[in-house]
């Protein structure tokens, strides 16, 4: 299926076979559309060699004084009539496939949206987000330059190719043969090209900013370099970005050395081969002279396509790769784990829980804890104890790797990757999106039956009063190229989407720290409005939060060391005491 499709912390690469599949797949799509390209290309190509042709028996007839010059005229005239159909057939060809690349690129645009949403969240997770964003990004671009320009060009002219050769062939089998001269060599030289361009390219972008990079460098630290007495060290510094810069762009100057002489030569070859053997052949009056006219115009024909292919011929190459990446995204196979149940209960249970990043040790060694349903719960230890993993792990974002984590007897990774978690448990982190749409999207996501009511009672619970101020209120767009929530209106946002969503069990990493004063208290208010009646975790680096909850886990190396009241864990004269007691001291 696809070159790294078996590791798991990698998006898989479709493979060449899957990648033609996908390509067949848009063309068949919208099989009627392509059927109108080919058809009005192959005539415009078609209306392309008749005029040659007719040019040619011109000479011919005139040659052998079949006609007159009212005659001419009116083949003269016909000649003209065939160059007008091509301009005309060529320019609806273009406008067909332009808007049949455009509709496949909706058509793929569609489904890496659809593909990438139905990636499971904890598999998103472990791939990391930068290589999805540059396949939906960056990938998906490069795959539309080639949809829009390249591929409606590059096959035009594969078209035109053809249809000149076949005319060449038709009108005299030697003629063909010399036309045909110039294909491998313009294949053989692009091949060279393109093998080295792209690595010589890079490098001359990079020693370009090199030089740049080191003559700003000397600007803005002048006086820094006149102090210190730099200057000959700097000097030392420009030449050799200066140096390399030099041979980067001598190098890619080489390429093009080569590349342009060898395709001129190789567009000139085949006009001077007909010129040659077709002079020869009319000496010997094996050849008319109309076919030598015809045979060298086509050669000629056979310029402009061949060119255009070439320089798109990189382009290709760099999105066939891209569209290899676009489809590894469909290539996932982790399928949604198949729920025979649903949670009997709240009660969430950690059991004998181990857990490990990829190629790190054991982060958890061992958790035990049930969280009662109603209970607060705060979670404390010195930085990197694992209560964060934890977190993730009680909010099924992340599966155990031995033990299990479970709500009402469901392991929480099951019920989240089915889907089904969202309404119980809801991590609520330092990270509040926003999504593009409108308020009411933003909202109704969390709960698609809320009703306008409703989301303006969940907002008023967060004191997100700003929200009457928006134009259009419910429907005021946000996110780029619409309001732009600050971060405490965002998280209020965040909050007020949970209480729609009404889970029974929150998760809260630290969601107040990044704010200031003022509005963190705003925000804890907010907060206060959202955990009432629910199960609350807090993973907390405040003591003041574990001194109001319920019960207090202290974790230490991945282990819950303590367990109890507050009071309980003071009085037990340990860790937490001893938190307690500097925490105290300092405040
Ligand atoms: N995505 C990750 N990949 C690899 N290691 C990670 C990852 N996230 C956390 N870790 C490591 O796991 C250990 C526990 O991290 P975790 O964030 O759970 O601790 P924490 O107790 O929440 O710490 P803090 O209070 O600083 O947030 C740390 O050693 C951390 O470096």
């Amino acid at each position: 299926m696809s070159h790294d499709h078996d590791d798991p912390h990698r998006l898989p690469v479709a493979d060449r076979a899957t990648v033609r599949r996908a390509v067949r797949r848009l063309l068949v799509d919208d099989g009627r559309a392509m059927c109108g390209v080919l058809l009005l290309t192959c005539l415009a190509a078609l209306a392309g060699v008749a005029a040659p042709w007719y040019l040619g028996r011109i000479v011919t007839r005139v040659e052998n004084g079949e006609l007159t010059v009212g005659q001419v005229d009116v083949l003269a005239a016909a000649v003209l009539g065939f160059a007008l159909a091509q301009l005309l057939l060529t320019r609806f060809a273009r406008c067909f496939s332009h808007r049949f690349g455009e509709r496949a690129l909706a058509r793929l645009r569609e489904e890496v949206v659809d593909r990438t949403l139905a990636l499971p969240g904890r598999y998103a997770e472990r791939v990391g987000t930068g290589d999805l964003v540059t396949r939906s990004s960056l990938d998906v671009g490069t795959v539309a330059a080639t949809l829009r320009n390249a591929a409606p060009d590059v096959f035009i002219a594969a078209v035109q190719v053809l249809f000149v050769l076949g005319a060449a062939f038709l009108l005299d089998p030697l003629i063909g043969l010399c036309a045909l001269v110039s294909l491998p060599v313009v294949w053989a030289v692009g091949r060279w090209y393109l093998r080295r361009a792209r690595d010589a390219y890079l490098a001359e972008g990079a020693a370009y900013g090199g030089v740049a990079e080191a003559l700003n460098a000397t600007a803005h630290g002048a006086r820094t370099v006149e102090a210190f007495g730099l200057g000959a060290r700097q000097d030392l510094t420009v030449d050799r970005a200066i140096d390399t810069a030099y041979r980067a762009g001598v190098r890619t100057l080489f390429l093009r050395t080569v590349l342009f002489p060898v395709t001129e030569f190789a567009h000139a070859l085949p006009t001077a081969l007909v010129l040659l053997v077709g002079g020869l052949g009319y000496l010997d009056g094996a050849v008319g002279l109309g076919t030598v006219v015809a045979g060298s115009l086509y050669m000629w024909q056979l310029v402009d396509p061949l060119d255009r292919a070439l320089n798109w011929m990189e382009q290709l190459q760099r999105s066939g790769a891209s569209f290899a990446r676009i489809k590894g995204v469909g290539l996932v196979s982790e399928d949604p784990p198949v729920l025979d149940r649903r949670p009997s209960d709240d009660r969430i249970e950690v059991r004998g829980v181990r857990y490990a990043y990829p190629g790190s040790p054991d982060v958890l060694k061992g958790i035990d804890l049930v969280v009662r349903p109603g209970e607060r719960l705060a979670v404390v230890g010195p930085s990197g104890a694992g209560k964060s993993t934890l977190g993730r792990l009680l909010s099924g974002v992340d599966a155990p790797d031995a033990g299990h984590v479970r709500v009402g007897g469901v392991p929480v990774a099951d019920l989240a990757a089915a889907g089904g978690l969202g309404d119980r448990i809801v991590l609520i982190t330092q990270q509040h999106h926003v999504f593009m749409g409108t308020l009411r999207d933003n909202m109704t996501m969390a709960a698609p039956d809320a009703g306008d009511e409703e989301i303006l009672a969940a907002l008023a619970l967060v004191e997100a009063g700003w929200v009457h101020d928006l134009p259009g209120r419910l429907d005021c767009a946000l996110g780029a190229g619409g309001v732009e929530l600050d971060a405490a209106q965002a998280q209020q946002l965040t909050l007020a989407r949970v209480h729609l969503a009404d889970p029974h069990t929150l998760i809260l990493d630290e969601a107040t720290s990044l704010l200031d004063p003022t509005t963190a208290r705003q925000a804890e208010r907010a907060m206060a409005a959202v955990r009432s009646d629910r199960t609350v975790v807090s993973i907390a680096h405040r003591l003041q939060t574990a001194h109001d909850a319920d019960r207090v886990a202290v974790m230490e190396s991945g282990r819950i060391v303590e367990l109890g009241t507050h009071d309980e864990l003071v009085a037990a004269g340990g860790s937490y005491a001893a938190l307690w007691r500097s925490w105290n001291g300092e405040g």
